[in-house]
């Protein structure tokens, strides 16, 4: 068994065959994650607890064009900065897990309050897509969403969706396994922050990009610490084994 299949089933009680791509579903609460789950997957779904928490968990594989792919269906967040146990989850299997590719699911109607957690993700992995689902209710609001601009503003693609009456989905799988198989390069917008914390994080890069050992992103890492991000610094510890001189490094800055 390779590390990352070792590692999903330890950590995160996932059992992610051989040659399986990993895919991360993540979203704010009600935007039809599950939806895009249930229609993808249909009854190879397999439900339980994640592994200490009594947060559901809902896998499921799906095969397009002769791949396999293991579908995560995340709990809904508004954010990945951990004030809840549902952050905590998505922000680790994020961070930790290193799926192949993370789909995030935004509610069209909301697309501003949605994008912020899309923001955040893409400062924890480049390999992302973002799913505008509900988009017949934005229609019925009379919501005009130039999807070509948005793409071309996010760096990543974006699929246009009505997961409840399954329009859009045979898209997202394309976009799923271009990005998956790397035929597809994404480049997702990273938000700048003042100077003052550019340029902390300038200082941190070098010194925490080995101790994550290439395993995370080395900036999502030092915004972290510049947060003082207790919750972040336990995963740190749980799934990496790093804790030594983490508080010496925040200390620096
Ligand atoms: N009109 C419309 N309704 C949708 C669409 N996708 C999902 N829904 C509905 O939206 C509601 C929420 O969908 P879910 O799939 O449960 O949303 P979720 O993101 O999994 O929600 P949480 O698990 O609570 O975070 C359900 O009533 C769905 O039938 C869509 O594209 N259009
Ligand atoms: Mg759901």
């Amino acid at each position: 068994m390779d590390q990352k299949r070792v590692l999903w089933q330890d950590q995160f009680g996932i059992s992610l065959a051989d040659g399986q791509f990993g895919v991360a579903l993540a979203g704010n609460p009600n935007v039809g994650k599950s939806t895009i789950f249930n229609a993808l997957t249909g009854l190879h779904q397999h439900t339980g607890n994640w592994p200490g928490k009594t947060v559901d968990n809902a896998q499921g594989g799906f095969q397009y064009q002769q791949h396999s792919f293991l579908l995560v269906d995340l709990p809904g967040t508004y954010s990945l900065l951990a004030h809840t146990v549902e952050e905590q989850i998505a922000r680790d299997f994020l961070c930790f897990a290193n799926p192949d590719v993370t789909v995030v699911v935004l509610d069209a109607t909301c697309l501003e309050r949605n994008l912020n957690l899309a923001l955040q993700v893409f400062e924890i992995t480049p390999k992302v897509i973002v799913c505008l689902n509900l988009m017949d209710e934005a229609q019925k609001k009379r919501l005009m969403i130039d999807v070509p601009s948005l793409e071309r503003e996010l760096g990543v693609p974006v699929v246009a969706s009505a997961a409840r009456q399954g329009e859009g989905l045979t898209e997202l799988q394309e976009k799923i396994l271009q990005v998956a198989t790397g035929s597809l390069q994404t480049n997702p917008r990273q938000i700048v922050y003042s100077s003052e914390v550019e340029k902390a994080v300038k200082y941190l890069l070098p010194l925490v990009g080995s101790l994550a050992n290439n395993a995370l992103s080395p900036r999502w890492l030092a915004l972290r610490l510049l947060d003082g991000d207790r919750s972040f610094l336990d995963s740190l510890t749980n799934y990496l084994g790093v804790n030594q001189g983490w508080e010496g490094a925040r200390c620096a800055q």
